[in-house]
């Protein structure tokens, strides 16, 4: 199944706020003015020379579709200014492997251990260029992140812990959202889905995955995606592409894992309720397997009749 986007134009702030955000549902905001941006960064000389050379770590792959969980590209680092360009042209005189390869920059902080990204610390010569709407409170802002990557560039599958909004500033872009209640469709290993090749699963491994619900579209330069919270997401560069997603909070910070830094660490709650379905699986090991099945039952219809009783028909 399949549907696309909504695109909705010209909205003002109290419309996002009051109509749109309390639905929870991807849409893409067309016309909010994200500032100078738009015009200025699609010259590559401007980007290069306001952005500097601070290194930037960076994806580097031979095949435009990038596997995070097989890890088919390498991470490299290159001065951000000669990184851009690299990233613009479609064949490379210098390169690490072939003149081919594709680039994908997903900015970090200072201390990448430590710190978020934060464009205004890490860009300040391009940072006064984009405005971010005023679509959530300042204080709740969690980071904000430069994306950059070559023509053709796949981005795997995966959700956030936080609200996000990603501003398309240079080159058009293919966006697949599935909700999160197709969880069990999307064959998690963490925060990533296995399936890679979106358009063409393979139906033996992943026959669940051609049943997901997906809500595609495709981003204009100046155009947001609103994606909420655990929303999956995929992403194709059908151009060399320039963009800057900001996360914020939308829950209660004490909720939130203080120690990650990309806005992909899974809530406190969820991580304590791991350890204790870890304590509880070690108890049941002391019975033996067919008993140790049979309470396994009884535990997964408690959970699903608590949790998941919203969902069921009536
Ligand atoms: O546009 C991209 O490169 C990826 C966007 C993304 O994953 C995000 O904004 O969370
Ligand atoms: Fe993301």
């Amino acid at each position: 199944m399949l549907s696309l986007l909504d695109v909705v134009s010209g909205l003002d702030v109290s419309t996002f706020t009051e109509e749109i955000y309390p639905k929870r549902q991807p849409v893409i905001l067309r016309g909010v003015d994200i500032g100078q941006c738009v015009d200025k960064w699609r010259s590559v000389n401007y980007l290069t020379t306001q952005g500097g050379q601070m290194p930037v770590k960076i994806h580097v792959s031979a095949t435009p579709q990038m596997d995070f969980i097989k890890k088919n590209f390498s991470y490299k680092s290159l001065p951000f200014s000669d990184f851009v360009q690299r990233a613009s042209e479609d064949e490379h005189t210098e390169f690490f492997e072939t003149k081919t390869e594709n680039y994908y920059l997903r900015a970090l902080g200072d201390d990448p251990r430590k710190d978020k990204a934060d464009i205004h610390q890490q860009f300040p010569r391009l940072a006064d260029d984009i405005k971010f709407p005023k679509f959530f409170p300042p204080e709740k802002l969690f980071s904000s992140v430069f994306r950059i990557a070559s023509k053709g560039t796949q981005l795997w599958t995966h959700y956030d812990v936080m609200d996000n909004l990603l501003m398309q500033v240079v080159g058009r872009k293919r966006v697949i959202l599935f909700s999160p209640a197709e969880v069990d469709k999307m064959y998690l290993n963490g925060d990533k889905s296995e399936v890679l090749d979106i358009d063409n699963p393979d139906p033996g491994k992943f026959p669940k995955f051609l049943k997901a619900h997906r809500h595609e579209g495709i981003l204009e330069p100046g155009d947001i995606l609103f994606i909420p919270a655990l929303w999956f997401h995929n992403v194709i560069y059908k151009d060399y592409g320039v963009a800057v997603n900001v996360f914020w909070k939308h829950l209660d910070d004490s909720l939130y894992d203080h120690r990650d830094v990309y806005g992909n660490k899974d809530h406190v709650p969820y991580s304590r309720a791991q350890q204790i379905l870890d304590r509880a699986l070690k108890t049941l090991e002391e019975l033996p397997e067919e008993y140790r099945e049979f309470y396994g039952h009884r535990l997964i219809s408690r959970i699903e009749k608590k949790v998941l009783q919203k969902d069921k028909p009536p």
